[in-house]
Formats: C-alpha cells, structure tokens, sequence
C-alpha cells in the first residue's frame, strides 16, 4: 500500500498519473484538502482515503510525503513510523534531516516530480535511486538516478525555473496588449507560440545553442533580440537567480 500525505497540487498530480492505466497501486490518501481527496476516491477505484494520517502511515508500506516544507515538521512529529519506506519531494528538505522527522524509517528517498507526471510524462530526479521509488516514478515517466545528494539539490535548483517562464510569457503578451492587440488574443498567441517551441523538443537530443541558431536568422530579429538581451545582463540574472536559489537551500538544509 502507498500512503501519500499532502494531497495539494504534486501529490494529486502523482495519485493521478499513477492511478491511470492497468495495475494501478493501492493507494491511500490523507484526508485533509478534502474536495481533491474525494474527487480522486470517486474517480480512481485503486485510491482510499484514510481516517488519519496516523492510520495512513500503519497501513502503508510506503509513505509519500508531499506537504510542504514548512509544515513537514509539524505533520510528522505527530506520527509514530515503523520501519517502512518513505519517499519525500519535499525540496530542500536532505536525508539526514527526514531521517529525524521519521524515527526508525532508514529507507529513504527524495525524489524531485514535475507536474507532468499526472500525464505519466514526468522526468524525476531521484536520490539514492532504490525501489520502491524507482518502479513508482517510472510509472509515471523517466526517472534520473542520480549518485549524490548535493548534485540532485542542483536538480532541485533548476526547477525552480519554471514559473519565471511564464512570466517571460507574460512580458511578452502585456508587451503586445500595449500596442494594439487585445489582451486575450495577445496570450493565445504567445501561448501557441511557445507550445509548438516546446513540442519541437520531443524526440530529439536537445542542445539549446544548436536550437538557439536554427532559430536565428543571421541579421535578424530573433539573433537582434538574443543580443539585447545579454547586452542588458538577462542571462547573467538567471546564474544570479540560480545562485539565490541554491543558497535558500542551503540554508533551509542547515535550518535557516
Ligand atoms: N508543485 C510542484 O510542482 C512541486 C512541489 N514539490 C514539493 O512538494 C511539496 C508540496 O508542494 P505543492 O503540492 O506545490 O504544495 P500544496 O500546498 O499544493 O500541497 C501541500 C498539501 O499539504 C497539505 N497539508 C498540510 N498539512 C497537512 C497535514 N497535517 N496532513 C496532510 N496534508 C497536509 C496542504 O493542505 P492545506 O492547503 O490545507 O494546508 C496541501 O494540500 C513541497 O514540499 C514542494 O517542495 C516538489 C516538486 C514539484
């Protein structure tokens, strides 16, 4: 049986994906975020929701922990484990430190899940990379089995990318809707822009230049843009921005 407590927007997006196809895992849910728990009971035959997360942590096997960080330690000092496996995607949150939130669990893995694994197209870092966690993640995609924890922190990092995307993307269509065209059909276009951009990545070994150069005509406006923006320090903003990242990490690993 898989437990998975904190059932926000990673933890039902992992109960779906895993849930979709044949031989689905038993699952049980905590039953707090009560609607999305009852809209994945009523949807998914393999999924139950516990009394409590204490129940759910007797019944389980595995525990999957997707609350977040800061409330970590205030779920599980009200828990008493046994010696089962926990998986955690808490980021930021290291081994040695689950390890004392969880007495007497020693199999422990953190895993890093994208939001596509609900449509089992995910690519999740995990570390160390031992069953169960690797058969579960590959349920729902790739898995990277990664070596060493500071390196799948680096992982960790790089995610924290992708809401900034969008903001790129908002830029962008705002920079339209000031001149002229309609808010609405500024972001359809934008949006189709970009979707047809990332699509082009699939199935190929991507190397960003190499993209970077077919999309640039030499003398155009895509090259033009590329060069104003280093000109005006974009891509120094995102090491800049990586950096800051890295470090709140490390300090939420070292308790700052
Ligand atoms: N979102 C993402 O794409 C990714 C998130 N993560 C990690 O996943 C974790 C969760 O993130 P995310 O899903 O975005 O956050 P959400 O806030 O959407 O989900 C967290 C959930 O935990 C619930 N919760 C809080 N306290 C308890 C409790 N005592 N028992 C059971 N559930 C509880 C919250 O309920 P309530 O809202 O009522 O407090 C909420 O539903 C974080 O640690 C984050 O670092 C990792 C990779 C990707």
């Amino acid at each position: 049986m898989l437990g998975v407590i904190g059932v926000g927007a990673i933890g039902a997006a992992i109960v779906a994906g895993l849930s979709e196809g044949c031989d689905a895992p038993a699952i049980l849910l905590s039953p707090r975020n009560a609607k999305t728990v009852a809209e994945l009971d009523a949807t998914y035959p393999n999924v139950r929701v516990a009394d409590s997360n204490q129940a759910l942590v007797d019944q389980s096997d595995v525990v999957l922990l997707c609350v977040r960080p800061v409330d970590a330690r205030r779920v599980m000092s009200d828990l008493t484990f046994r010696d089962q496996s926990l998986i955690s995607v808490l980021a930021g949150v290291p081994i040695k430190a689950l390890r004392e939130l969880a007495p007497p669990v020693r199999d422990i893995v953190r895993a890093i899940p994208l939001p596509a694994v609900s449509a089992r197209r995910g690519i999740t870092p995990l570390y160390p990379a031992t069953e169960p966690a690797r058969s579960l993640f590959n349920r729902l995609g790739r898995v990277i089995e990664v070596a060493d924890e500071t390196v799948f922190d680096r992982y960790s990092a790089a995610t924290a990318t992708l809401a900034a995307h969008f903001l790129y993307m908002h830029q962008i269509s705002n920079w339209l809707a000031a001149h002229g065209i309609a808010h609405t059909q500024a972001q359809h276009y934008v949006a189709a822009m970009f979707a047809e951009l990332a699509s082009s990545l699939k199935g190929r070994d991507p190397d960003f230049q190499e993209l970077m150069h077919e999309h640039a005509t030499p003398g155009g406006i895509n090259e033009l843009f590329c060069q104003v923006m280093g000109e005006e320090g974009a891509w120094k903003t995102v090491d800049a921005g990586l950096d800051r990242v890295w470090q709140a990490l490390m300090d939420r690993q070292n308790g700052g």
